[in-house]
């Protein structure tokens, strides 16, 4: 790079961080004299919060006051928030205001623009002449989507055509360029090189200065209504995630907000990785949950619900426990189209019988049978939906409440409970009683005054005599706290049988059949059905159940619906089942969906491949209303870990590793478990005098976590970490950790702790090889007390090396 071009680029700069610095300087005495006037506003607003009702004028007076002052203070406050916006936004630009320039010559104009990029945009003093532009700007995508050379981009106006001149990246720190390049390629490799060799952090960061061009295409996809990423691991599938909410935050900034967004990630942990990227673009977060948490939401309170971890336990664990066998295809069957399928038909079937509920007990006695809302239900207007004869069901049960309390005010036991109040309820009584009077009062008042309007005198109704009702109305009042649960529990469905509408599905083969149509039936049918029901029986769901049972729940009851929710993301796809994203769906109906996931980390049992023609993902909005885009190259691997690693992988040639150079994978044969952990200690101390920070040891299964955090910090190992399913913060450091919860996670060195064929040597257990060895950035070392996994042994033997025996 010639030097005066530098000369020139760091004047500019400092140019722009002078005004930087003044704008700032300007707007910090608004900013300070708004917040302290916002806060001095909202104190005085409650000090002189006095309402006189002395008339009904002074009364309007101070109303409208009140509602005045909160308005003005509303207004004030987002003023303020603007402000304050604007002033963090240059804040936060002034270290490093930029990292990217393009020259663009339009087609017929005289002259080039320079647009520099950066990750808010900066306006001089003018109004007019952006200084920086926003990366999310139309014109900033030229950058990440060409290299010099025709170009264009799109804006709200149509396309611009033109020539790129010039493609520029800077490194500036503390408002000194540190690195300038200029780029042949779409986003240079050097500024690539030198950020994906840093060292792994606690928080996943952003990566806005260096989008690729296929990632960019998955930022601003604003055409379907679904878009699918099938990506291998580390090519950016959350990376691209988040950038493209920041993205849609921008661009819709008038209509949506970060709380009508919504992540889905695979645990909790997951989610405090990642949750420091968009407040570093300067967005506040969406909202993020797990699957599992809208499970036990709704469930929990009915049954205990396994979840998604232990579910893969089992899987991975119980291959010599009676029953498994079943209970594997039981999970396939559940969690697939055709059980939906099924449910949908047991729907029809509900509709036309075999409905069950609950008999209506009320102290001891049977106040509502069973038997009888099934007769109500079944005598509605059969053409309704089987929701809403549900619902009549439920207003029908309601009113016969209403009439059976009434009834009950003359039972003994209502006279019984009124002459043994004590003190204490007596009051309470009286107080709801003198509640009620005051209103009688005001509704008295009201007739009165009705009467001498319309000049008429009412019956004797009118003239209450409250005291010699007194009692009549505490007795009212006890039928009526009495009957409060029944009424609560009936407006809450819960006179529907779901366990018993769920569990009699699980009956003999015929049975299964004429209920839901179904052709195809698992071979091992009555032993699923069996664990199933002894589950139930015990109030406890597989995780494979929960989601069919919330939904024959919901075909009861009507569906449940989010409809302030724009956008949904799944990250990791691939291990949400058919059932699930038709969940989903139904859930969010007015959301668009972007699924990210890599079909060869499917270590679940419920899997579903994101891009196959068969995938149930590519009709859930039909084909016309889908994308699909896929990632091929990994960036977060060296070059030699990637070879390592696609090699594991039935497919995975296609995989292209980025080009950055390091060691080959290390394999470790010990004679024994005790040497192998010493030959780990040893490894641990030794990457960490190279100044690896983040180092995890991965093992299979939460068991063997367990006994390698054991034996490890029993040889001595500080500072380990062991990371569970309860664990919420992902903190940086050595730890030990089981697989599928290091998932989206990354390492600066992964220790594959038992690479033994009886670890890893089924079908399912390649893709969890895989996944393990894909969470290393830097170094990669895989330890065996015997043999190794045949999926290591069928590998080319130039791709790793050897430590001597
Ligand atoms: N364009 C990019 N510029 C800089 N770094 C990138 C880029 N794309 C990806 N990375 C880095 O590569 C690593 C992997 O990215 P990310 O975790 O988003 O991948 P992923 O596809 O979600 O991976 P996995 O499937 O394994 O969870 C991260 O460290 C990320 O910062």
């Amino acid at each position: 790079m010639k030097t005066d071009e530098w000369r020139q680029e760091q004047e500019r700069l400092e140019r722009v961080r002078n005004k930087l610095m003044t704008r700032i300087a300007e707007l910090e005495p608004e900013v300070t004299g708004l917040r302290d006037q916002a806060a001095d506003m909202r104190k005085r607003f409650w000090e002189e919060l006095t309402i006189n009702t002395s008339t009904t004028e002074d009364f309007e007076d101070s109303f409208y006051s009140v509602q005045q002052q909160s308005a003005m203070l509303a207004e004030r406050e987002r003023g303020h928030k603007r402000l304050v916006d604007q002033w963090n936004g240059m804040k936060r630009l002034l270290p490093s205001p930029y990292f990217g320039r393009v020259d663009f010559h339009e087609d017929g104009l005289n002259t080039s623009e320079q647009v520099y990029i950066g990750v808010s945009s900066f306006v001089d003093d003018d109004g007019l002449n952006f200084l920086i532009y926003d990366w999310r700007s139309p014109i900033a995508s030229l950058y990440y989507d060409y290299p010099p050379g025709r170009a264009s981009y799109v804006t709200p106006g149509g396309t611009i055509e033109g020539t790129m001149e010039l493609k520029r990246q800077f490194q500036i720190q503390d408002g000194q360029i540190r690195n300038m390049f200029d780029a042949s390629e779409t986003i240079g490799d050097e500024l690539l090189q030198q950020v994906l060799g840093k060292d792994a952090d606690s928080q996943m960061k952003s990566i806005v200065a260096t989008i690729q061009k296929e990632q960019n295409a998955i930022i601003r996809n604003d055409k379907s209504r679904m878009l699918i990423v099938q990506g291998a691991a580390g090519s950016g599938k959350t990376s691209a995630a988040l950038q493209r909410v920041a993205y849609l935050l921008y661009k819709h900034r008038q209509t949506i907000k970060a709380d009508q967004i919504v992540l889905f990630s695979p645990n909790s942990m997951f989610g405090s990785y990642v949750s420091t990227v968009l407040p570093e673009l300067g967005e506040e977060n969406m909202q993020q949950t797990t699957f599992q948490e809208y499970l036990d939401y709704w469930l929990s309170s009915l049954l205990r619900s396994e979840d998604p971890f232990d579910q893969i336990e089992y899987t991975l664990t119980a291959q010599d426990k009676p029953g498994y066998e079943a209970r594997i295809q039981g999970i396939a069957y559940k969690t697939s189209e055709a059980f939906l399928k099924a449910l949908q038909n047991y729907g029809k079937w509900l509709g036309r019988e075999g409905m069950r509920f609950k008999d209506i007990r009320f102290r001891s006695r049977v106040l509502i049978t069973a038997e009888r809302m099934s007769a109500k239900m079944y005598a509605f207007d059969s053409s309704l939906p089987l929701f809403s004869r549900v619902v009549l069901l439920q207003e029908w049960l309601l009113n016969e409440l209403a009439s059976l309390e009434r009834k009950e005010r003359d039972a003994s036991w209502a006279q019984e409970e009124l002459n043994y109040l004590d003190n204490e309820q007596y009051a309470e009584f009286f107080g709801m009683l003198h509640k009620e009077k005051e209103l009688l009062d005001l509704s008295e008042h009201y007739a009165m005054a009705r009467e001498l309007m319309n000049k008429e005198r009412r019956g004797d109704e009118g003239d209450i005599d409250f005291a010699q009702r007194e009692e009549e109305l505490i007795l009212r009042s006890i039928v009526k706290k009495s009957f409060k649960p029944l009424r609560k529990s009936v407006r809450k469905f819960s006179f529907v049988d779901i366990k018993g509408l769920y569990g009699q599905l699980f009956g003999d083969e015929a049975s299964y059949r004429e209920k839901t149509n179904e052709v195809v039936i698992p071979p091992l049918w009555s032993e699923i059905c069996k664990q199933t029901r002894d589950m139930l029986s015990r109030d406890e769901l597989f995780h494979e159940d929960a989601t069919p049972y919330l939904f024959v729940k919901e075909l009861v009851e009507g569906v449940r619906t989010n409809k302030e929710i724009r956008h949904v993301f799944v990250d990791e796809g691939q291990d949400y089942s058919a059932f699930q994203y038709e969940y989903l769906k139904k859930l969010f109906p007015r959301a668009r969906m972007t699924v990210l996931g890599d079909f060869g980390q499917a270590i679940f049992m419920q899997a579903t491949n994101l891009e196959a023609s068969d995938s149930p993902l590519m009709w859930l909005f039909g084909e016309a209303d889908t994308s699909l885009i896929r990632l091929v190259r990994s960036y977060r691997s060296t070059r030699e870990i990637v070879e390592f690693t696609k090699s594991l992988l039935a497919g995975g040639d296609e995989i292209v590793p980025f080009e950055r150079r390091g060691h080959k994978p290390l394999l470790f044969r010990l004679n024994d478990m005790k040497k192998r952990d010493a030959q780990i200690l040893e490894d641990i101390v030794s990457l960490r005098a190279e100044g690896f920070a983040s180092i995890a040891v991965i093992t299979k299964t939460a068991a063997e976590s367990r006994e390698a955090y054991d034996s490890l910090q029993s040889q001595g190992v500080g500072e380990l970490q062991r990371i569970t399913k309860e664990t919420l913060v992902f903190e940086k450091g050595v730890m030990v950790i089981p697989v599928y919860l290091a998932k989206g996670i990354e390492f600066d060195a992964v220790f594959i702790y038992n690479a033994s064929p009886a670890a890893y040597s089924r079908d399912n257990e390649r893709k969890l090889l895989y996944t393990a060895c894909t969470r290393a950035m830097h170094r990669l070392h895989l330890y065996t007390t015997g043999d190794w996994s045949p999926f290591v042994q069928a590998l080319p033997a130039n791709l790793y090396e050897k430590a001597p025996d």
